[in-house]
């Protein structure tokens, strides 16, 4: 009984790590001081509690009493390092609360908040099953039934045996064969039953997984830019992947064993009492006892068995890391340390495991004799009552296969307990981002009809943060106009905010104050969808393809568009000759994100998919910086045919790709400091001249003659 509840916690992956209240016990215990200096651990324990009191009233209403909405972790805490702290430095105590509860945090305090498991949704994705449920439900029902039966009619065999032994008289065959057959039948029935409703559950359980894959990762791709921002990618796929598949595992084992161990201990149970009431009182102490000692074993086994698991991530990690990026380690010679790194993760894998196995050795040995001495046991007391005649030969074994059954649905219950903290708490994680609603809706809002749309921008008066840093103001008062059908550059110095403009033009985000418009509409009230799938096409430094096909990713501009389109965009992007040198053209697969490409073709490509939707405002972002000369010139023949008759914004660093704009705009810290032509910010003296200055050090053609009319203004510098 003990091996199998272990066993299965094991094999079920029970991690207490991994439930509801890990994090928290995780939080406080960062506050042990490593070295063991006790008034550095106080310290930190003091600003622990400090931290945690501010964050929990932050979040309790005024009107709400503390106590009744306090999570169990919070009180966990205080109780525990409260009187601490206040023994050790009282007043330090009373500015911790205070401070919790009168002085709000100046900016929200990025919460590890554990979210609730939202049984609306849970019922949402439960509803359309849920005749297929109960059916699941009755025949496990039907099969814990059946198994109560069992030992009684075993019990009742036995009895026929041990007559006929006695006796010698009569035809055993005769005497046992109805017995046997009602067992046999009892056997078949239970394994239709069990398979009948492990299928079923089966059915149940992978379809509602499908379901709540597509919805999460239908509301993962609707989430806010500034959602993944804060969150990593690998955190967001294990969701889809790790905590779907964990809800539904114990979804399935809580609905069939949960259900069918608490039948059979309830049935079970009376059949032992009508067999033998003292048996039964000597079993109900013996069991439970046993079962606790087991349960603190498996638990201290199943810590370890995390360890081991987490030790063997930490290895995958380690490879991962290294395979992913095997041409950095090839290009620094690195392999030789990144196998020792590997080999060093393995062979604590390897410690840990040989512990771990050690463990489970001594746990199998010891409930091996627990088992036996139980057995031992029944059979003692049991054989007492037999020669006292208070008990027949049949019922003791009967006895003896309902009490096993007891043990075993036990020591079920027991795990399924684990198995539910961890399904809830999966669960909740699967759920918390399905209820979320980003702030910049995909879709909604009126559209500027094409005839009349001219695609002038405005920045006016815009002021910006990002949601994740909320008190570093990237944008100040940032004015700018991009006028129909003009080019305007954007430079200055590294982080000064360039890129963050193309995003609050590509409306990846919304001003914090002032506001963005498109030929005098608010972005805030056109429609998303329209906008970016219609109007704007950005192409940055660094594209970003799928690893499908050229033609599925060009098409990844305009889903509709036909192959003579794709063909056109791949001509205007200088693509079409180096797809059509492929052996497969069009049809060539490019490799994950583009990996089997050059970076001026995957740029190529990145700019017939902004084409093919023909935008009115094109963004480039630094569109050619990562290429080498002769790619660059390639890319910027394109740039410069795709920018003829659209509004451009360019956002550059090196200035010989602007020099020629309809106007520059020199930025530095969020706000823009000089505007103008080239030879008008030349003749200022100021920061472009200064920039200027410092790269026709690097660059001598900086200084060649402009053209008189900048109609196309890089064709006039690609020229010279
Ligand atoms: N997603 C983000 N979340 C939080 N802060 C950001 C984010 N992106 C950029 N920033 C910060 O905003 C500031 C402006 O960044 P931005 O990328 O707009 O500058 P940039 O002028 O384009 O720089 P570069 O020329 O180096 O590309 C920087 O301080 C940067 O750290």
């Amino acid at each position: 009984m003990l091996v199998h509840l272990f066993r299965i916690g094991i094999r079920g992956g029970l991690v207490p790590g991994r439930s509801l209240f890990s994090h928290r016990l995780q939080s406080f215990s960062a506050v042990r001081s490593p070295d063991g200096h006790f008034s550095s651990c106080l310290l930190r324990a003091m600003a622990q509690l400090r931290s945690q009191l501010r964050a929990h009233f932050s979040r309790v209403p005024s009107a709400t009493p503390p106590s009744k909405s306090a999570p169990a972790w919070c009180w966990l805490g205080g109780a525990l390092l409260g009187p601490v702290v206040l023994y050790k430095h009282p007043r330090l105590y009373l500015l911790a609360l205070c401070e919790a509860r009168e002085a709000p945090p100046a900016h929200p305090i990025p919460r590890v908040t554990q979210s609730q498991f939202n049984w609306q949704l849970f019922w949402h994705f439960l509803r359309p099953y849920l005749l297929l449920l109960g059916a699941a439900i009755v025949l496990a029902l039907g099969a814990a039934l059946v198994n109560v039966q069992i030992p009684l009619t075993l019990g009742q065999l036995v009895e026929v045996v041990a007559k006929y032994t006695r006796d010698h008289v009569g035809s055993f065959v005769s005497e046992s064969w109805n017995l046997s057959t009602h067992l046999l039948i009892l056997y078949g029935v239970q394994g239709l039953l069990t398979f009948g409703y492990l299928v079923l559950l089966s059915h149940i359980g992978e379809r509602m997984a499908v379901d709540m894959r597509r919805a999460l990762f239908s509301s993962l791709l609707r989430q806010d830019i500034a959602f993944f921002d804060a969150k990593r990618t690998g955190q967001l796929v294990s969701r889809l992947t790790t905590d779907v598949q964990e809800f539904k595992s114990s979804f399935k084992l809580v609905v069939s064993q949960g259900l069918r161990s608490c039948t059979q201990i309830a049935g079970c149970l009376v059949s032992l009492s009508m067999l033998s009431p003292r048996l039964t009182l000597l079993l109900m102490i013996v069991t439970p006892t046993l079962m606790g000692i087991g349960t603190l074993m498996g638990s201290s086994l199943r810590k370890l068995s995390r360890l081991c698991q987490e030790q063997v991530a930490r290895a995958t990690g380690v490879a991962d890391e290294a395979l992913g990026n095997v041409r950095t380690v090839r290009a620094f010679a690195m392999e030789q340390r990144e196998e020792e790194h590997y080999g060093a993760e393995l062979e604590r894998c390897r410690t840990k495991a040989e512990e771990l196995g050690r463990g489970i050795a001594l746990f199998q040995g010891l409930s091996n004799i627990a088992f036996n001495c139980m057995v031992l046991g029944t059979l003692l007391v049991g054989g007492s009552l037999v020669a006292g005649q208070q008990l027949t030969g049949g019922d003791l074994m009967s006895f003896l296969v309902a009490s096993q059954t007891v043990q075993r649905s036990m020591a079920n219950l027991s795990v399924l307990f684990g198995q539910v903290v961890r399904g809830l708490s999966a669960g909740a994680r699967v759920f918390e981002y399905m209820a979320l609603s980003p702030c910049i809706p995909l879709s909604g809002g009126h559209s500027i009809p094409k005839e009349q749309l001219q695609g002038c921008v405005t920045f006016q008066d815009v002021s910006f943060s990002y949601p994740c840093r909320p008190g570093f103001q990237v944008l100040k008062d940032f004015t700018l106009t991009l006028p129909p059908g003009k080019i305007v550059a954007l430079v200055g110095q590294s982080g000064g905010g360039k890129t963050t403009v193309a995003s609050l033009l590509e409306r990846f985000y919304d001003p914090t104050a002032g506001m963005v418009t498109l030929d005098g509409h608010d972005l805030r009230t056109l429609d998303p969808s329209w906008l970016r799938g219609q109007v704007i096409g950005f192409i940055s430094q660094e594209p970003v393809l799928f690893g499908t096909t050229i033609r599925e990713n060009i098409r990844f501009g305009k889903l509709e568009a036909s192959d003579e389109e794709v063909y056109a965009a791949a001509r205007e992007a200088n693509a079409h000759k180096f797809i059509c040198s492929f052996p497969d053209g069009y049809d060539t697969i490019v490799g994950e994100r583009g990996t089997t490409l050059s970076g001026g073709q995957k740029q190529r490509l990145a700019i017939a998919r902004a084409l093919i939707k023909q935008p009115t405002v094109l963004i480039l972002d630094e569109a050619t910086s990562a290429l080498d000369a002769e790619s660059e010139r390639v890319v910027q023949e394109a740039l410069d045919r795709a920018s003829a008759g659209r509004t451009v914004l360019i956002i550059a660093h090196r200035l010989s790709t602007v020099r020629a704009a309809h106007h520059i705009v020199v930025m530095a810290n969020g706000q823009v400091c000089e505007a103008g032509t080239h030879e008008e910010l030349l003749r200022k003296g100021g920061l472009y001249a200064e920039l200027i200055r410092r790269q026709a050090l690097d660059t001598p053609l900086l200084s060649a003659p402009l053209p008189k009319t900048p109609r196309h203004p890089w064709n006039h510098w690609h020229r010279t």
